[in-house]
Order: structure tokens, then C-alpha cells, then sequence
């Protein structure tokens, strides 16, 4: 007999697959993959740093349960200097350009010296200009709301985030936002596109032009021109803070567009997105270039809780599905997403971010039960 919780994700598990595997699709649709002797796709994954191994393990034991067609490249990211330059490792830069696809954990990156960030690195380096961050309330999960469906795509080589920092004199630092045309036009083209693939057919472009009048007043110059070539999507200004404030007060209010914004305010708006759906465990993302594509939760590495089997593996495997999805292996990403989510409704196996007691190791378990 199977109890209401059971009952009630089963009723919803379409929804939950349309949410997270068809997120990526018709955008970029140019991914013509890689395939072995064998007649399997090749990805190459990266499994990164502190709870990275553990939640990578996850998505490899689930796929090769769902027998998903794909045999995994793996490489190491670590710091490599060149002409005091932090450069990606050859063997991770040569698969990914082999493979054009990759399932990445999280990269640490060192406060305040040290190294530039790997994460950023990897996205400069290959091109990946979208970022798509899609967060949607789990049904069966409960929490403040449960109508939270939003979609943000944050623009993902330049703005804050361009490492373009120096010591002007002592006791004064400047770092410098770099806002182009060509990079605000692209990605505000992709969030037009994805508006109309998912039917959403609205954009807001979340901005602080009202203080930084020349960057942020470029990128909306980029996405009204963008505007002009979707005459069928709608285009809405809205003010950062302001989203945050009416995002937390009723989240129903940025349900139905795609929201599209420089890197920074990406970055901070979709980790409140994620408190808003059960925390940082749940959100999957997708790095969308036009050569290459990488996909990763939006998550750290979790310092914290590294190497104790107690990471929530739910927004790696996400991830992994929208990656599936891009790769149109659609029937995968469905199943695999459909067993996550309903595991997580039943709510008999969970890991402690979500209020349960499980291990990472178990948690994997009862997914692939559920297959
Ligand atoms: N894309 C990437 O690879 C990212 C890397 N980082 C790096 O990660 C490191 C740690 O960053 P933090 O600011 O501590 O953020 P974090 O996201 O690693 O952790 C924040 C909090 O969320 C919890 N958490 C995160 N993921 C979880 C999961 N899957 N399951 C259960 N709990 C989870 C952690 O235990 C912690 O309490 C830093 O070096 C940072 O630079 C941070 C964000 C993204
Ligand atoms: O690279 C990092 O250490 C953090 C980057 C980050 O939070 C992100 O871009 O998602």
C-alpha cells in the first residue's frame, strides 16, 4: 500500500521533469557528442573538492543503475600556474573539448589571495556564457512556499567577475566590472530563446542601473535590442532589490518569466532562490556555451560536511539531468529526476539538510530503488 506522500509525488512526477530535464532544451541545440566503440556517449567529469567526490559518486552509481549510455572521462582541477596565470590542467581542458560536455563538483577557491577561482576559469575559458539556474519547489518537501518556480539566467564570463582587480595606492583597492555590448547581447538573446522554448514568453532583465547607470544601463540597452528580435516575448525592467524583497515576500511574482542578469547578482539571487525551496542540496545548474557546456550544482563545496557521507547528492543529480536533457537523452533525465524527487516526497530517506538522518550512501540507495 502506498502512503498519501507516495501517491502524491507519483501524481506530480511529470511536473517535476518538466521543471528540471527540459530546462536546457531547444537552446543551444547543437551538441553532437562524442561516442566510444561501444556505441556510449562520452562526458567527462570532474569531481572537484571537499563533498564533490562523494555526491559525484552518487550520480555515477545512479546512472550506471538507470543504465544511462554514457561512460565517464574523469579529471582533476586543480591549480596549475603558467606564466603567473592560473590555467586549467591539460588533461581536464583536452576532454572537455573532446567530449563538449561535462558533470563538474564543486571547486574550492581561496578568501580574500591564492588563486583565481576554477570555477570562474573553467567558464572564461571555454565560453560558457549562460548560466541557467532554474529552482523549483519540491512537492511532498514542505517549506515556506511551495509555488516557487523560478528560472534565472545569470551572464557568466564578465561583469563583477572579470579578475580585473589592483592596488590603486596603498589603502585602496579597485576592482573593476567589466560590462560588454556583445557579452550582455548574447546572453540576453539566450534568455529570450529559453523564454520561448519553455513557454514562459516573458523576460525581466534584474538590474541596478540607478547606480551603475553606464554598466548595468549597457546591459539593458543589450536586452531592449534583444527585445526587437522576439517580438513575441515580453521584456520587463526590474530593480535587484526590489526582486529580492518581493522574492521572499511571494515568489508566485517571478513564477512565469526568465530572469536575466550580470554575474554577481546571479550569483547571490539564486542562492536565496534555493533557501526558499530547502536549501543549497536542491538547486542544479547548467554552464551553457556554444562549443562546450558544463553543468554543476549551484553549491560549494561544503567544507563543513566533506568526507562524512552526509552531503544531499539532489542538486548534482539535477544537474546531471539537465545535462542528460541537453544531450537529448531525455527518457533518462526524466526517469532519474522523477526517482530523485520522489524519494525525497516520501521523506523516509533523507539526508539532515532536509530535516532527516540518512547518509549520502543511503539517500543514493533509495534513489535507485526508485528508478
Ligand atoms: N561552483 C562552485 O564550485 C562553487 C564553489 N564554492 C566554493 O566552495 C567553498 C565553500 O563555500 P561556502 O561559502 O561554504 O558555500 P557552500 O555552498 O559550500 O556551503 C554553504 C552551506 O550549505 C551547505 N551545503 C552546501 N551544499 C550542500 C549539500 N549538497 N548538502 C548538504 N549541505 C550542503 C554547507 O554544508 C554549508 O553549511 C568555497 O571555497 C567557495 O569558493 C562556492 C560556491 C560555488
Ligand atoms: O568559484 C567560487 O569559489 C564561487 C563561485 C560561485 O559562487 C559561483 O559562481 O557560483
Amino acid at each position: 500500500m502506498i502512503n498519501q506522500r507516495t501517491r502524491l509525488a507519483r501524481i506530480l512526477k511529470p511536473v517535476a521533469y518538466r521543471s528540471y530535464s527540459s530546462v536546457t532544451s531547444n537552446i543551444v541545440g547543437n551538441y553532437e557528442g562524442t561516442k566510444n566503440e561501444r556505441g556510449n556517449y562520452i562526458a567527462t567529469m570532474i569531481p572537484g573538492n571537499g563533498i564533490g567526490p562523494e555526491i559525484s559518486e552518487a550520480v555515477i552509481k545512479i546512472f550506471k543503475a538507470a543504465k544511462v549510455p554514457i561512460e565517464w572521462e574523469t579529471v582533476e582541477v586543480a591549480p596549475i600556474i603558467e606564466n603567473g596565470k592560473a590555467v586549467i590542467p591539460k588533461p581536464a581542458y583536452d576532454s572537455i573539448m573532446k567530449t563538449k560536455i561535462a558533470l563538474k563538483g564543486p571547486l574550492m577557491t581561496p578568501i580574500g589571495k591564492g588563486f583565481m577561482s576554477l570555477n570562474l576559469l573553467l567558464r572564461k575559458t571555454f565560453n560558457l556564457y549562460a548560466n541557467v539556474r532554474p529552482c523549483k519547489s519540491i512537492p511532498g518537501y514542505k517549506t515556506l512556499y511551495n509555488n516557487v518556480d523560478t528560472v534565472l539566467i545569470r551572464e557568466n564570463t564578465e561583469g563583477e567577475y572579470s579578475g580585473i582587480e589592483h592596488e590603486v595606492v596603498k589603502g585602496v583597492m579597485q576592482s573593476i566590472k567589466l560590462i560588454t555590448y556583445e557579452a550582455s547581447l548574447r546572453v540576453a538573446r539566450f534568455a529570450f530563446e529559453h523564454a520561448i522554448s519553455t513557454g514562459r514568453n516573458h523576460v525581466t532583465v534584474v538590474h541596478k542601473a540607478s547606480i551603475m547607470k553606464v554598466s548595468d544601463g549597457l546591459f539593458l540597452k543589450a536586452c531592449d535590442d534583444a527585445a526587437k528580435e522576439y517580438p513575441q516575448v515580453t521584456l520587463e525592467r526590474a530593480v535587484l532589490d526590489r526582486v529580492c524583497l518581493q522574492i521572499v515576500q511571494n515568489p508566485d511574482i517571478y513564477a512565469k518569466t526568465v530572469m536575466v542578469m550580470p554575474n554577481l547578482y546571479g550569483d547571490i539571487l539564486s542562492d536565496m532562490c534555493a533557501g526558499l525551496i530547502g536549501g543549497l542540496g536542491l538547486t542544479p545548474s547548467g554552464n551553457i556555451g556554444k562549443d562546450a557546456s558544463i553543468f554543476e550544482s549551484v553549491h560549494g563545496t561544503a567544507p563543513d560536511i566533506a568526507g562524512k557521507n552526509l552531503a544531499n547528492p539532489t542538486a548534482l543529480i539535477l544537474s546531471s539531468c539537465m545535462m542528460l536533457s541537453h544531450m537529448n537523452l531525455r527518457d533518462y533525465a526524466e526517469r532519474i529526476s522523477n526517482a530523485t524527487l520522489s524519494t525525497i516526497a516520501e521523506g523516509k530517506v533523507l539526508t539532515g539538510d532536509l530535516g532527516g538522518n540518512s547518509s549520502t550512501t543511503e539517500f543514493t540507495e533509495a534513489i535507485i530503488h526508485n528508478l
